[in-house]
């Protein structure tokens, strides 16, 4: 199973005829060897099964519990079932594939190719996108793959370059393990389990009395038994439960054998459990014991797909375009040489990274001559892909606040030829201050890694319940600075795209929620993936706008991909001025703060009116954020006193002088000025005085600044008085109510 995940495709799963797979299933083992299944004996004969990998604390355990592989029953067959002749031309295109593939430089490259007639409009037509740098060839326009195909996909072109070999070769593997899935399950019911039975799972014991959880490793078998067997109970509840036994006790077995099967702790392996009906999440746990494929990603700063794998299979790397939904992936199945060191990789025409790393960059779509933030760019997978989309035009900021990753983020710039890119060493949670105006920002925040433990499997013990508090403040943080940092006037954007590597609710929906909640100036869009299941609307008793359905959430099991969350927003209005920013400024404050930093937005108009919305915040808003949300208040308090003493000793001043009087001042200052301090009025001669560079230099622009009131006139004149009328208007001065809403969203 673990080779075999490798080998699955990624993205939507195609569709497989269950119910032949189902019946011939239960005709194995041995199936016989008849004329409509042909296939079977040449699969089983040419693939014995490898064992699974899995960690090293299992692995013994595992490979005990399925001593005796059952002989893989047949794959389904489908209308178009291939005949013998068939299969022998497909193995023999199979083995013959590094040859055949190796033609297309030649005879497919001359012919076959040409007439493909393939467009090539990443380029366009001089391939001057190409860097100059590079002494490779002009390629001939029809003699690439390209990377904007749309009908005739690419995979279409590989089939012409007889691929197909490898194609249905993977087809009858997925078969097989789907069908030896379900042998495996039905083979451990029968165990079990007579017809009409009802499987004894609670208070289980061995043949020898010992409580089945206890169990050492060789009796792994019998856990995965009874994780079979509670699960379809659980399925069939009515039919299947014992008489007085309530659902909840199976799910705690459940757990508990989950956590002792797979190694979990038991507060995560609850919270994921929490996320699927219990045959799901079997599915879900099981996927993390498999890795996913290696991807790479074709850099088209430098290169195209097809004359990349063209490199690559010379090379002795068996490959194939990643799905349909990607024009520049390239799925590895086998390499003869380390993928990392090529020649290829070193002229930076490519770069290894997950499949389901794309999507975020696809989903935020940037446009040539776009302003685009990475807030947490490095190593910078896609950063690279933002600029490559950009044909490096326009100007890309990739930002990580840690130095030493960063120091990756800018090999990885250089290899891949990305020239359109500022690299910048900032908490990201300070980036508005530094400068804002984006067409567009990506949010790739930091987070659990709750959908890639088939990469690194700590995961399962190490994180608490300390973790899921504070990663989601941060990204809380995170996302509102975000939004601040996007011009809702950009005329081809005004975009943000929040994505984790992680599956959890707190960290996806909830911060999108919060997004939703405290930024009434944004709104979801879809993500335009083309695959992905509904975020959560509802679940575990939490409640999310409706409008979350649009974002997109992505599990190992369902697509072969890393568990992913990708959200899109798209900013309609300005921040409200009486928002609190993220680390806790005031959006009033922040106005002043951009106001002296003008000229920090690289050509862009100042953004000191982008804090003020004018729009009045509609009446429905407390409501909404009563239903869905006002959670967060106490606990932001807690955060942002934190960070105002912070930032305090950052500027040398004692936190603890009078830091509650210092706080009461402030209130009492916007209590009499309609806004957040109101009272102080930027004055744009001092742009670029100390205080300015001190918010360059990303220190704070909230107590201090706020204590000098500089003269309004000189900030953009009438518009800032508009400004401020339209914020006193829209009640934005009034101190925001405390929110009361369910705690336990
Ligand atoms: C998921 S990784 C980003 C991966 C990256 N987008 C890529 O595709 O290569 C999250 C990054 O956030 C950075 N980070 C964490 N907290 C941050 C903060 N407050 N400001 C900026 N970056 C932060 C981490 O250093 C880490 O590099």
């Amino acid at each position: 199973m673990g080779k075999g995940r490798r080998m699955i495709k990624q993205g939507p799963p195609g569709p497989l005829d269950e119910s032949l797979v189902t019946r011939k299933r239960k005709d194995a083992p041995p199936a016989p060897v008849s004329a409509q299944q042909p296939k079977k004996r040449k699969t089983q004969d040419r693939k014995p099964k490898k064992a699974p990998q899995v960690n090293p604390g299992r692995a013994g355990a595992k490979s005990k519990a399925k001593p005796v592989k059952k002989a893989a029953p047949p794959p389904p067959q489908s209308d178009d079932d291939i005949s013998d002749e068939e299969l022998d031309d497909a193995e023999d295109g199979l083995d013959a594939k590094v040859t055949r593939l190796d033609a297309l430089g030649s005879d497919i490259d001359s012919e076959d190719l040409d007439d493909l007639d393939l467009q090539d409009d990443e380029f366009g037509d001089d391939g001057s996108v190409l860097d100059s740098g590079d002494d490779e060839k002009p390629m001939k326009k029809n003699a690439m793959w390209s990377d904007d195909e749309d009908d005739d996909d690419i995979e279409e072109k590989l089939t012409a370059a007889n691929i197909e070999g490898l194609s249905r070769k993977r087809d009858m593997e997925i078969a097989i393990r789907e069908a030896e899935a379900a042998a495996e399950l039905e083979e451990a019911q029968m165990q079990t389990n007579i017809a009409g039975d009802r499987p004894k799972v609670l208070d289980d014991e061995d043949e020898e009395g010992r409580p089945i959880t206890n169990l050492v490793t060789q009796d792994m078998q019998l856990l995965r038994t009874r994780l079979n067997d509670t699960i379809r109970v659980l399925d069939d509840f009515k039919n299947l439960a014992e008489e007085g036994r309530s659902r909840t006790e199976y799910r705690a077995q459940l757990l508990k054998d989950i956590c002792a099967y797979y190694g979990y702790s038991e507060f995560l392996a609850d919270k994921l459990l929490s996320l699927f009906p219990a045959r799901e999440a079997f599915a879900f746990f099981e996927a993390n014991e498999t890795p996913r494929p290696i991807v790479i990603r074709t850099n088209t700063l430098r290169t195209h797909r097809r004359e990349l794998a063209q490199s690559l299979i010379q090379r002795g790397v068996q490959l194939e375009p990643v799905g349909k939904w990607s024009k520049v992936g390239l799925q590895i199945f086998d390499s003869q040489v380390p993928l990392g060191a090529t020649p290829e990789y070193l002229a930076g025409h490519y770069i290894l990274q997950a499949a389901s790393s794309f999507l975020p960059v696809m989903a935020l779509a940037p446009q040539e001559d776009e302003r685009v933030l990475d807030m947490t760019a490095a190593p910078g997978g896609k950063t690279t892909h933002i600029a490559a989309l950009m044909k490096n035009t326009g100007c890309v900021f990739a930002n990580d606040a840690n130095k030493d990753r960063a120091k990756g983020l800018i090999g990885n710039i250089h290899r891949l030829g990305v020239r359109n890119t500022v690299v910048c060493n900032y908490s990201a949670l300070e980036f508005p201050k530094v400068m804002g105006g984006f067409d567009r920002v990506l949010l790739d925040a930091p987070c659990s890694g709750t959908g890639v433990i088939a990469k690194d499997a700590s995961v399962k013990t190490n994180k608490t319940e300390a973790d899921f508090l504070k990663l989601p403040h941060l990204q809380k943080q995170l996302i509102l600075a975000a939004i601040d940092s996007v011009d809702h006037h950009s005329k081809t954007g005004g975009y943000i795209v929040y994505s984790t590597c992680s599956v959890t609710v707190e960290e996806n929906e909830q911060v999108v929620q919060y997004a939703l909640n405290k930024r009434p100036n944004v709104k979801l869009v879809e993500t335009g993936l083309v695959f992905g299941k509904e975020g959560f609307t509802k679940i575990g008793g939490k409640i999310f706008h409706p409008s979350m359905k649009m974002t997109r959430r992505y599990y190992p099991h369902a697509y072969n991909v890393d568990g992913f969350f990708v959200a899109k927003f798209k900013k309609v209005a300005a921040t409200p001025a009486n928002a609190v920013l993220a680390g806790g400024v005031s959006a009033h404050n922040m106005v002043k703060a951009n106001s002296k930093s003008n000229g920090t937005s690289a050509g862009k108009p100042p953004v000191e009116e982008e804090y003020v919305d004018k729009r009045p915040v509609p009446e429905n808003d407390e409501e909404s954020e009563s239903d869905f949300g006002g959670w967060d208040d106490e606990e932001d308090q807690v955060y942002m006193e934190r960070a105002e003493r912070a930032q305090m000793r950052k500027k040398g001043k004692n936190p603890n002088a009078d830091p509650k009087a210092a706080r009461e001042k402030a209130k009492a200052h916007e209590g009499q000025n309609g806004t957040s301090a109101a009272g102080e009025k930027p004055a744009k001669k001092e742009a670029n005085g100390s205080e300015a560079k001190e918010r360059q230099n990303g220190t704070s622009a909230s107590k201090g600044a706020a204590d000098k009131a500089p003269a309004k006139k000189e900030v953009n004149g009438s518009k800032a008085k508009k400004a401020d009328a339209g914020a006193k208007a829209s009640g934005a001065g009034s101190t925001p109510k405390k929110k009361t809403g369910r705690k336990s969203i």
